[in-house]
């Protein structure tokens, strides 16, 4: 058996279709596009990168792309200074600072420092709590994205056995909650977990957000399981080149998954995709409108 690619790309550029597609209708009523401004401190080139391929991505979907690049020399007071600018401007809808921060920044001061209304990351922990009590608010990226994709495989994920695997604020916490909220059983694996490989072995749908190139593998999973693979890891492939690999060891997991998102192609787009829905979700939300439907 080898299972089906869950080609995350391709619904990446449909659920981006349809963002663009509702921006029109903002930018009628509102007479202005919804705004999205990303800050990036410090000169990390793979950081950068992401960086320009939000800003091309928000523009390609209508809405204004504000960046903001500091130098790694920026201080905290500094950068808390700009994000508070950005929560009285009115052009601005969605905040994102791009983690990580250089040493010396605390993310979490910089994080509670966004106003949570236009907290498009939904790392804040006003947001953080509503996901954690059933409140409508920001859901982070690529859970939200994982979940769509998952919905969009599976149908309803009622009473499956879902393994997350890490416990991150920003990946493994809200996608559990987000698991939960879809009435999975849901388990939390991390790096103090006995015997990874048995509970992995439980899940109908696996969730690895580890950070560890291609861990998981395939005689991990039950016959037929979802793999949902969330690791972006840079190693070294042929002669002086890299390769991008997730938490997953692809080759192995396919042969066993009944359906599996490849790195890259599958996760990684969604994010992106969830950001600008995320974004125009925000400016509704401020502009007291209902958002589009089927978002
Ligand atoms: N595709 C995308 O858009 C995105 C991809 N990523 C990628 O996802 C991965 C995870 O990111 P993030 O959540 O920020 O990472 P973190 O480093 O914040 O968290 C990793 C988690 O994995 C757990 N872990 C580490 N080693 C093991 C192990 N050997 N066995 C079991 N659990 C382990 C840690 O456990 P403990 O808590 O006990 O330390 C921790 O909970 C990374 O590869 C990152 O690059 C991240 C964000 C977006
Ligand atoms: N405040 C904040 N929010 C984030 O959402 C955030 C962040 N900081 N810091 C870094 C991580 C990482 N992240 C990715 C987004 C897209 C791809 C992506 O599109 N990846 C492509 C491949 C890109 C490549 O080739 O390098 C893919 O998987 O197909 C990957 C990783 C968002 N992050
Ligand atoms: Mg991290």
């Amino acid at each position: 058996m080898s299972g089906d690619i869950i080609d995350g790309k391709a619904f990446a550029e449909r659920l981006r279709q349809r963002v663009a597609e509702a921006v029109p209708q903002f930018v009628e009523t509102e007479a202005r596009a919804p705004g999205l401004a990303v800050v990036i401190v410090g000169e990390d080139p793979a950081s950068h990168v992401y960086v320009r391929s939000k800003g091309k991505a928000t523009v390609a979907a209508g809405m204004a792309s504000f960046e903001h690049r500091l130098p790694d020399t920026t201080s905290q007071e500094e950068l808390i200074a700009l994000v508070e600018q950005l929560n009285l401007d009115d052009a601005v809808d969605g905040i994102l600072v791009q983690l990580p921060l250089p040493a010396g920044i605390d993310d979490k001061a910089v994080i509670e420092a966004i106003d949570p209304a236009k907290d498009v990351d939904g790392f804040h922990v006003a947001n953080a709590g509503r996901l954690a009590v059933g409140e409508e608010g920001l859901v982070p990226c690529t859970p939200l994205g994982c979940l769509m994709l998952l919905k969009d495989r599976l149908g309803d994920l009622s009473g499956l056995e879902a393994v997350v695997v890490g416990r991150s604020n920003i990946v493994g916490k809200p996608m559990a909650q987000l698991l939960l909220q879809q009435n999975c059983t849901v388990t939390i694996a991390h790096s103090r977990t006995r015997d990874l490989p048995g509970v992995v072995r439980r899940a109908d749908i696996v969730v690895a957000a580890v950070g560890r190139p291609e861990m998981i593998r395939g005689d991990w999973l039950k016959p037929g399981a979802t793999v949902i693979d969330v690791g972006i890891n840079r190693i070294a492939g042929e002669g002086d080149r890299t390769r991008l690999v997730g938490d997953v060891d692809f080759e192995s997991a396919r042969q066993v998954a009944g359906g599996i998102t490849p790195v890259p192609g599958g996760v990684g787009p969604m994010t992106i995709a969830v950001l600008l829905r995320n974004t125009l979700v925000a400016a509704c939300a401020r502009a007291g409108i209902a958002p589009p439907a089927g978002l």
